[in-house]
């Protein structure tokens, strides 16, 4: 179930996130709350309060199968939750870009334009805006090429030209750099970082411990579909956490 945000007392006046990791007073852009959502058997989500503020940078982390992307997913209102709900702000841009982005056997400007056609852009300003947002990720020279024949790292940053395109407010990215090269991550972390600067809220799942602590101010730490810590990211590398966190962050210790 979803619902505008408003300031409620009962919904979101009650701080879904610790004091120490709200950046702001200012009302979410969106919120879960008590979260769940179930897949057949699988309780994939229990129970998730999080709400994301404008500007925030938020990083989901744990273990394969701990919840990450079903978490992203139900917060886009991709996965109908089984109990609980979903609140955003009126009128919010959202976009995400997929773990494994899917293109279509189009050019890179027409994945782009298709991604405008289906938000509703009028035709006179798709190829304007496909064009500006593939220069924005460095893909003006690549605007024709297939698609699908662009290398991973490039098909990476057609998506987030895609998402860029629609000018989100708020920005989902499930695993953005998995199965890149370090120069290919690298120039999408270079992005986000941009994307961030530039006022977009980012909420991202990452396994990548230093681009967390690189790109992250806020993270959230899933374990077995339950959040178990929201802190700053200061806060996550210097503890103390929940055992849990403290044994996954020593399992990963090679990140250092
Ligand atoms: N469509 C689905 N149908 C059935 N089970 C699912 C589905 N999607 C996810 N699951 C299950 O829900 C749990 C959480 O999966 P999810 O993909 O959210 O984890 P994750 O933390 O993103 O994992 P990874 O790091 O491997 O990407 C897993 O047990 C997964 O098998």
């Amino acid at each position: 179930m979803s619902a505008a945000l408003k300031p409620s007392p009962q919904g979101l006046g009650a701080p879904a996130v610790p004091a120490e990791a709200a950046p702001s007073a200012a009302l979410p852009q969106l919120a879960l709350h008590q979260a769940s959502v179930r897949f057949g058997r699988k309780l994939a989500l229990q129970q998730v309060d999080l709400a994301v503020r404008g500007g925030e940078r938020v990083a989901l982390v744990g273990a394969n199968g701990s919840g990450k992307s079903t978490l992203l997913r139900a917060l886009h209102g991709l996965v109908p939750l089984s109990e609980g709900r979903r609140e955003v702000a009126p009128g919010l841009r959202l976009a995400m870009v997929f773990q494994r982005p899917f293109m279509l056997r189009l050019s890179a400007r027409a994945n782009v334009e298709l991604a405008l056609f289906l938000a509703g852009v009028p035709r006179a300003e798709r190829r304007d805006r496909a064009e500006a947002a593939l220069k924005r990720v460095g893909l003006a020279d690549e605007a024709r090429r297939n698609g699908r024949v662009l290398s991973g790292g490039q098909q990476q940053r057609l998506a987030l030209a895609r998402a860029w395109a629609l000018r989100p407010q708020l920005l989902l990215l499930d695993e953005p750099t998995a199965s890149l090269d370090p120069t290919a991550k690298r120039e999408v972390e270079e992005l986000i970082e941009e994307f961030a600067a530039a006022g977009i809220t980012v909420v991202m799942s990452s396994h990548n411990l230093g681009q967390v602590k690189r790109l992250a101010r806020r993270v959230v730490y899933l374990e077995q579909g339950r959040m178990l810590c929201d802190v700053t990211t200061d806060h996550f590398f210097q503890g103390p956490l929940p055992r849990e966190a403290e044994l996954f962050l020593k399992g990963e210790l090679p990140w250092h």
